[in-house]
């Protein structure tokens, strides 16, 4: 029952409509509402106007203050929907005061002084009123008392229910009762020849887990598997192997049924990464694992496991102008075995569009490390997907994992309790030992304190590491840069950036570009990238790499051979993608020409003039640095310490695109406030 009455009915319809009419405008209404931008207006407006409670056939009456909470209801979704959340709990903002100017002293007469949500029972007897169940067929819906965007709710349900049919059939009892299938003797057999360590380690089992073989054998008798890690856990070296045991199965099962050697087909195997450079790290990697694998799995195996990777856009085929792909649910896509890397990546709406151009036969391994950021558009597919702590296994697959790989107790998290009935959570694997990183590392040991928000044993760790940095500069990984950004910028530009124009091929200047760079929270202000690449052309012009009028008015003459360039837009017609790195070279005929490096190995040569928009690459947010690594980082971070995009994942992902050095430019205040806060995206994508 609605808590605010109108006597009158006719009263109450003219003032149920005046939600958007709380505010004259944009503009007043951004006086009241700290952060608020146009979209989060307009888009409430409007929808305020089309689902009013004047509109439906309410119950109850309410007055323009349940409007009022209708209409900042919409804005927050808007706001969340901006921040990448998939939805809108209603308990995030009943009872609160919303849309505050945290940065102004609130006293000042021009300080937005925001907006007070009502309690959760008044949010959802007024909610209730309105048409918003998903049956309904409005623009919002409500769903378990949060609100979504219609699009976002269908995105989410569609992949709800596929991942809860691939786990349903994925349960383990499955292969004890169909009789023709490979069996428990034949898998465990098969992870034996794998992990020869696991045979003969059986009676210490219980205090040294291989959680690689667990992963492998985990992944195996499953349609779908999610392997979970660190940086250097081993994911690419693990799902090598599930791909050599799985091909394993595939022949066993095919001597099953009766086929010849001859008529034996190899399952259709594709490797995938959200971008163009994780594709290219995804098929070194695993080109890598196959040639180290040689002599101790037969080669009839490992010639059968593709090393070539593709951008996920490619897979599911562009068509340039129109968001859908051209496989879909009515154009399938031919395979049998789909590995997508880097899924922390990959948003909501381009996960459930994968599965909906899947077969229901082909087989998902998903590989991902859930602690670095999530994607950029909307949703956390992964950290949904794979919590931390983990619940623990269901007694099914406990009872097969212990059958398969000898462990009988596998404890994750600290925590030996299982799961009741099997469930999403028994399709996930996490490798916990760092094989990049040795205990001792500090990069490991750094990324390790961040994650857990243990700001003091971090920030002691970086001074340390720069102290002992000091006596013995070939061990230490760490250091704390302080000063003068010019003071402590010049060297390494010198080191890694001055070099790059004397390269004799663009294929050494990509190398040379790899090994270091410069990264940083933001793209505005004297720490953010645009002030650092400036820094950096400025020293480069100091060191009379690049030629003084590089800098004048007109944009094509500021272009320079050695120039290190980032796309910032799809050009699906090019085949270059936001995010693309590329150099500026000259080709044989002396053209400056941009270069790419594709997922293939080869270069693509494409005329400048060509080119979607893009920056200058020497620094870049750390956003878009995932997906790659360099042997040293140079992190940099703002000097206000209230930086609402500092985040312990933001952290995490910085310091892990380092593989042997780690330079920070910070204040401790700032580190202070990085650690202690965390991004967690609103989802309704629990699947049980
Ligand atoms: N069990 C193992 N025995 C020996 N070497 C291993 C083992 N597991 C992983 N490695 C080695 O450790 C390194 C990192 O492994 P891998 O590239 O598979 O990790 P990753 O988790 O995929 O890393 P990334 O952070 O790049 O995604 C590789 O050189 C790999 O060969």
């Amino acid at each position: 029952m609605a808590e605010v009455t109108v006597n009158n009915a006719k009263v109450k319809n003219t003032k149920l409509d005046q939600g958007a009419e709380c505010y004259r405008s944009f503009a007043h209404a951004a006086q009241h509402l700290a952060g608020l931008q146009a979209v989060d207006y307009f888009f409430a407006k409007e929808l305020s106007q089309c689902l009013s409670f004047a509109k439906c056939k309410a119950s109850a009456e309410y007055d323009s203050s349940a409007a009022h909470q209708w209409l900042h209801l919409l804005i927050a979704l808007s706001v969340s929907l901006r921040d990448g959340h998939s939805c809108l709990p209603i308990t995030a903002v009943a009872g609160k005061r919303y849309f505050v100017d945290s940065t102004t002293d609130a006293t000042a007469p021009l300080a937005a002084n925001g907006f007070e949500f009502a309690d959760v029972k008044r949010l959802t007897n007024l909610l209730a009123q309105l048409p918003l169940e998903a049956r309904q067929q409005q623009p919002i819906v409500l769903s378990h008392g949060r609100l979504y965007l219609r699009r976002y709710y269908q995105f989410e349900q569609e992949l709800k229910q596929v991942l809860q049919a691939r786990t349903l059939t994925s349960a383990p009892q499955r292969n004890s009762e169909q009789a023709s299938t490979v069996g428990l003797t034949e898998i465990s057999a098969i992870i034996a020849t794998l992990f020869p360590t696991l045979a003969s380690e059986s009676d210490s089992r219980e205090c040294d887990i291989d959680w690689q073989a667990v992963a492998v054998a985990n992944a195996l008798n499953k349609d779908f598997a999610i392997i979970a890690g660190g940086p250097g856990t081993g994911k690419t070296y693990t799902v090598t192997k599930l791909l050599a045991a799985l091909i394993m199965l595939n022949q066993l099962q095919k001597c099953l049924d009766n086929h010849s050697v001859a008529e034996q087909v190899a399952p259709r195997i594709a490797l995938v990464a959200p971008t163009g450079k994780a594709a290219q790290r995804l098929s070194e990697s695993i080109s890598n694992a196959v040639q180290g694998f040689r002599g101790s799995i037969a080669d009839q195996v490992l010639d059968l496991i593709p090393e070539q990777a593709q951008t996920l856009h490619r897979l599911l085929g562009v068509i340039p102008g129109q968001v859908n792909f051209r496989h879909h649910q009515d154009n399938l896509l031919a395979v049998d075995i789909l590995l997508i890397d880097e899924v922390s990546m990959v948003d909501l709406p381009m996960m459930t569009r994968v599965f909906r151009a899947l077969p229901a036969s082909c087989k998902v391994i998903l590989l991902g490390d859930a602690d670095q950021l999530p994607s950029v558009a909307v949703g956390s597919v992964l950290a949904d997907l794979a919590p931390r702590p983990h619940p623990g296994y269901s007694p099914l697959n406990q009872h097969y994992l212990a059958q398969v790989t000898g462990y009988h107790q596998l404890t994750i998290d600290h925590s030996v309790s299982h799961q009741e009935h099997y469930s999403a959570a028994d399709c996930v694997t996490f490798l916990q030992k760092s094989r990049r990183f040795d205990g001792e590392g500090g990069i490991g040991k750094l990324a390790k304190h961040v994650i857990n928000g243990h700001y003091h044993e971090s920030w002691q760790l970086l001074q340390q590491s720069s102290l002992a940095k000091d006596a013995q500069p070939a061990s230490g990984q760490l250091s704390l840069l302080s000063g003068d950004i010019k003071n402590w910028l010049a060297p390494l530009v010198a080191q890694y950036y001055h070099d790059l124009s004397q390269c004799a091929q663009v294929e050494d200047a990509f190398a040379l570009l790899a090994k270091f760079r410069i990264l940083s929270s933001t793209r505005k202000g004297p720490q953010g990238v645009d002030s650092l690449n400036a820094m950096v052309m400025e020293l480069l012009r100091e060191q009379g790499v690049i030629a003084d009028n590089r800098f004048g008015q007109n944009a094509s003459s500021r272009l320079y051979a050695s120039q290190p360039i980032m796309i910032t837009e799809n050009d699906y017609r090019l085949g270059v993608y936001n995010g693309d790195i590329g150099l500026l070279w000259r080709n044989a005929s002396g053209h400056l020409m941009a270069v790419f490096e594709n997922a293939q190995g080869g270069l693509q040569w494409i005329l400048p003039s060509r080119l979607p928009t893009f920056d200058t690459v020497y620094a870049m947010t750390i956003h878009k640095t995932q997906g790659s690594e360099f042997q040293h980082v140079a992190m940099v971070l703002p000097e206000q310490k209230d930086n609402s995009l500092l985040s312990r994942e933001l952290l995490y992902t910085g310091i892990t695109r380092a593989k042997q050095q780690l330079s920070i430019a910070c204040s401790q205040q700032v580190w202070q406030s990085g650690v202690s806060q965390q991004v967690k995206r609103y989802s309704g994508l629990t699947v049980n």
